[in-house]
């Protein structure tokens, strides 16, 4: 129940208030669930608006004259420390009976009020009413039932049951309509505060979804896409190109030796030489329609859409070119002093039959036949009239 979302700038008095209010019901508070929080919130501030009222009507007795509401003054004493009671309870993280106590002595002591001296405040009980499903949300439909029943009955045997007014008529109108509008108050403000959980409580769970939907598209170690993003992607740009008459090239990337660069240097130097290829690969492929991801262990995927494979070809020894200027010294190489990469390149225009399965497996060819070669090298899986053939360039 914290801060106000970014909802709340076009109302920031409203805002400010409802800190204040989450302020002085939490004040002290030390429980994290959500739940409990929403419960003593609103425990703490009911009890203080019970707390102000009695004081109020307190205030009231003692100007007109004790005498006539001796009883009440000594029935409201008793209920105001009952409330204060509650806070103390909730405080010293009694937090069932602290709720309990509230509903009691509230129930009690409006009933008493209203037959002692016919004031009407019998009209809180709406106020209880709509606080008890918030209070009771985990008792069961069925107690809910029987706890909002008692209520109602209490409402009506004080309504019927109450002694004529002690006060005169204007009095008693002002007190009714002050009544009223506490009551009513009190549902707004609880409504109002609750309402501004639910919208916070909605914001978390869609930043929280968004997160947790990146985390399940992207690489941890590098940044980049993961297979799962890549797939979808590729299922995509498939559509796109065969919608629009495309070409679709795919430039599969491997670090040569690598294995022994482990093994060599450690796995953390390991990691940290498969962050740093990343970054010219993500570079090397701007344009919004191009992706680049980690396939795998140390296997990186580019797809270019609409590259005509002149360009993708072009791209590749660039990439390759980028990969040996970073210098990383692997002593134990077999393609050359510093770290490098092959790549298997396939591409494919809307002509072509298969599916992007089918490119990818060519690209993997191709990048067999790359490191077969000697590695540190593009391998290009070409599509004949007549036959496919792979050629190392
Ligand atoms: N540091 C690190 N190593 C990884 C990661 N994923 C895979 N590897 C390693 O990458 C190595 C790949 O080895 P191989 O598939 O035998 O290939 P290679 O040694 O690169 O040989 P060629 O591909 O034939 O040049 C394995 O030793 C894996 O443990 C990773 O996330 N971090």
């Amino acid at each position: 129940m914290a801060a106000c979302g970014r909802r709340c700038q076009p109302a920031r008095e409203a805002c400010a208030m409802s800190k204040l209010l989450l302020r002085i019901g939490l004040w002290g508070v030390q429980e994290r669930s959500p739940r409990r929080v929403r419960q003593i919130l609103l425990v703490n501030l009911a009890a203080l608006g019970a707390a102000v009222v009695t004081v109020s009507y307190q205030l009231f007795y003692l100007a007109y004259g004790l005498a006539p509401f001796a009883q009440v003054v000594v029935l409201n004493g008793c209920c105001l420390a009952a409330y204060l009671l509650c806070l103390w309870l909730n405080r010293r993280g009694r937090y069932q009976l602290a709720r309990d106590g509230l509903v009691a002595t509230t129930s009690v002591h409006l009933y008493l009020v209203d037959l002692l001296a016919g004031i009407e405040v019998h009209l809180f009980y709406f106020t209880l009413l709509f606080m008890l499903p918030l209070l009771y949300h985990r008792q069961g439909a069925r107690r809910l039932a029987v706890l909002g029943a008692v209520v109602l009955l209490l409402f009506v045997l004080a309504h019927f049951g109450r002694t004529p007014a002690m006060l005169p008529e204007p009095i008693l109108r002002v007190m009714y309509v002050a009544n009223a509008a506490g009551a009513m108050g009190m549902i707004g403000v609880i409504a109002y505060l609750f309402n501004a959980e639910i919208i916070r409580m909605e914001n978390t769970l869609a930043r929280n979804n968004r997160s947790l939907r990146r985390q399940s598209l992207t690489d941890e170690l590098t940044g980049l896409m993961n297979r799962r993003s890549l797939m979808q992607f590729l299922k995509r740009e498939w559509s796109r190109m065969q919608r629009e008459q495309g070409s679709l090239s795919i430039l599969m990337c491997d670090i040569d030796d690598f294995k022994s660069y482990n093994d060599h240097y450690g796995h953390p130097a390991g990691d940290q030489v498969l962050r740093r290829i990343a970054l010219p690969l993500a570079t090397a492929a701007q344009r919004p329609t191009d992706m680049v991801a980690r396939y795998g262990g140390e296997e990186f995927t580019i797809v270019l859409s609409n590259t005509p494979a002149s360009e993708a070809l072009h791209l590749a020894r660039r990439l390759l070119a980028e990969v040996r200027a970073l210098q990383i010294a692997h002593a134990h190489s077999r393609a050359a002093a510093v770290v490098t990469m092959s790549v298997g390149m396939a591409s494919t225009t809307v002509q072509a039959p298969g599916g992007f399965q089918e490119l990818l497996q060519q690209a993997d060819q191709a990048l067999y036949e790359a490191k077969k070669a000697g590695r540190n090298r593009v391998a290009v899986h070409r599509r004949g009239a007549a036959e496919e053939h792979l050629s190392v360039v």
